[in-house]
């Protein structure tokens, strides 16, 4: 068995007296998505900053790639990892100068720049942006610049920050189908801080729920669902109305409790309101 690309272990942050993420133990396999979720204020961004090696815990330890994060070696692990945070970019260069000057920093020949340059503005529909400066972009589009300067070394670790916050609901849809795509390709390892909930539990293979800087479920997403979530309802769609209803009679009469016949899958979604309200079924 390799090593976790990410172990965090105990990972606790204090802020004066404020305990921002309290005795976190984490680890993701190479390949996987986990996703870090918890409502404003519940401690993401600051153990994304932890395991990034851009905050010193206050107690535990991070390993990335199987190396001790330390001070002195988290600029070079730092070289094979993607962060995207916000105000990561200079607003006074243009889109394609901040990301030529990211591949510069992570060593990238002038070719494979230029190539991957093309390639991330097209995934985040900003070609015909490459040449406006930083600053001249709306918040939205200086985002897609950020997660662009995240993509663009291909790192095989990515961590992302609400990636898709501030973007209309088709470049949201587009971030997270580029996201999938890596998943199924299997090379990056991705950690993914998110509001966004819909659709998660086909993205991420893994999920740690934050409340307060503490873990309140953790564990595979299908596990978890399974286990929080044990009642299956089944969804029969049938295309015409009084068959339906002649169904739903007929499984009500065989002794079926058939509340409502249109119900879908538990989601992600239900779960997270369920866990951070401390319900148990
Ligand atoms: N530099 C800091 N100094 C003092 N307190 C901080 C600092 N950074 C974060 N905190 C506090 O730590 C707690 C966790 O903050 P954090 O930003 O990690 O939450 P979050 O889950 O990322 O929130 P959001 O969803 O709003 O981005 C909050 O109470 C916050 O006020």
């Amino acid at each position: 068995m390799s090593d976790p690309v990410v172990r965090a272990v105990g990972l606790t942050r204090v802020f004066e007296d404020r305990v921002a993420v309290s005795a976190l133990d984490l680890t993701v396999d190479r390949g996987r998505v986990l996703g870090v979720l918890g409502p404003n204020g519940s401690g993401k961004s600051t153990t994304v900053r932890m395991l990034t090696g851009l905050l010193r815990p206050t107690a535990g330890t991070v390993d990335l790639f199987g190396e001790r994060v330390t001070p002195s070696s988290a600029p070079r692990l730092r070289a094979r990892i993607g962060v995207q945070t916000e105000a990561n970019l200079y607003h006074r260069l243009t889109v394609a100068e901040n990301l030529r000057t990211w591949g510069d920093l992570h060593g990238l020949s002038r070719a494979t720049t230029e190539r991957r340059l093309s390639e991330v503005l097209e995934i985040l529909g900003l070609a015909d942006r490459r040449d406006t400066p930083v600053g001249s972009l709306s918040k939205g589009l200086r985002q897609k610049a950020n997660i662009g300067r995240a993509l663009l070394p291909e790192p095989e670790l990515l961590f992302l920050d609400e990636p898709t916050a501030g973007l209309d609901p088709a470049s949201a849809l587009d971030v997270l189908d580029h996201l999938g795509k890596l998943r199924a390709e299997g090379d990056t390892t991705i950690v993914l801080c998110t509001h966004q909930l819909h659709g998660l539990e086909t993205l991420c293979d893994d999920v740690v729920m934050l409340d307060r800087g503490r873990v309140v479920a953790a564990g595979e997403v299908t596990d978890l669902l399974v286990t929080h979530w044990p009642i299956r309802d089944y969804v029969i769609r049938v295309g015409d109305r009084a068959l339906a209803e002649r169904a739903v009679t007929y499984l009500r009469a065989s002794g079926a409790a058939v509340d409502d016949p249109e119900s879908a899958d538990p989601s992600l979604h239900d779960l997270y309101f369920r866990m951070l309200a401390g319900e148990e079924s």
